[in-house]
């Protein structure tokens, strides 16, 4: 059984799609249901959006991963997305006043919705599909919802605008996420997933974390300070990065980290949605690190 942010008609549900080879599936009203179902052994893993090209990261999923129960990422998935406005059949877009949606729905569709929906108020709430479930009930005191065309459809609504995003290149990404195990083996265009807890905050520590990774030539792709929620002003960062933890510079990089940070949570190692390889500088091979390995010890006399 897989879990995935639901109810049936989000851009997370459209995802699963991509991935799921028949396995049932049961959708979760927030991200932190659908991860502590998988910590309490309901489902075997569950998808659940992590990062988007417009907004930046998705906090709810980054705040559950760093917490003191740390789950593992095994794969990832990228899609495109693409919103409608749409409301109960009958109702014209001068009708609309108050609209329903995700944050980060808002966020990717707010300067189309200034222009074309002036003057009308946009609430945020739990994902685009509950929106759309939402206007779809006549008592709702919303007129309009900004979600997928799969929603809209789903829950018997009309299309009152297509294609509304304001960047209309904008990916999200989107990540499954299962109990702690052995990782996934190494496909050779892996990335890994971790969060870094610094010591006592110090003139640079962030540039110790990022010493670790670039002194093994390995290449982030993401990295985002968030607010441990322990006192005001402690954070951690979320970081990742190209490789696989059963690679030596990614495994050393990670050693590193271990030795200068209060507390590193591996997040896990997992195939890029996008299969790019890395570009592995001299020095920073696995044969690179091998010789390095076999001097050593002749050295040592061994
Ligand atoms: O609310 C949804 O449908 C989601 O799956 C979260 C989301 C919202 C906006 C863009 C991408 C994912």
């Amino acid at each position: 059984m897989l879990g995935y942010f639901g109810p049936p008609g989000t851009f997370t549900q459209q995802a699963l799609l991509r991935i799921n080879d028949g396995e049932e599936t049961m959708p979760f009203d927030t991200v932190p249901l659908a991860l502590n179902a998988v910590r309490q052994g309901v489902v075997r893993a569950a998808l659940v959006p992590i990062e988007n090209s417009v907004e930046g990261g998705v906090s709810a999923t980054l705040d559950n991963l760093a917490g003191d129960d740390p789950l593992m990422i095994v794969r990832e998935v990228v899609i495109p997305v693409a919103f409608v406005l749409c409301a109960r059949p009958g109702t014209k877009l001068a009708d609309v006043r108050k609209i329903l949606t995700h944050p980060h729905a808002h966020a990717q569709t707010r300067d189309w919705l200034a222009k074309h929906v002036k003057g009308a108020h946009v609430t945020e709430g739990g994902s685009t599909a509950a929106a759309a479930e939402e206007v779809a009930n006549p008592e709702s005191r919303y007129q309009a919802a900004v979600c997928a065309r799969v929603a809209s459809d789903l829950y018997g609504l009309e299309v009152l605008a297509d294609n509304i995003a304001d960047n209309k290149h904008a990916l999200t990404r989107f990540v499954l996420v299962a109990r702690p195990g052995r990782p996934p083996a190494a496909s050779g265009s892996d990335k890994t997933t971790l969060v870094a807890f610094m010591h006592a905050d110090h003139p640079g520590a962030l540039l110790e974390i990022l010493e670790q990774f670039a002194g093994r030539g390995v290449n982030l792709c993401r990295i985002e300070s968030r607010p441990t929620k322990k006192s005001l002003g402690d954070y951690c960062f979320s970081i990742d990065a190209e490789g696989h933890v059963l690679e030596p510079r990614m495994a050393e990089a990670l050693k590193g980290l271990h030795r200068v940070c209060k507390k590193v949570s591996f997040l896990g190692s997992y195939p890029r949605a996008d299969a790019v390889m890395p570009r592995i500088a001299r020095g920073f091979t696995e044969e690179d690190f091998e010789d390095a390995d076999r001097w050593l010890d002749s050295i040592l006399g061994q």
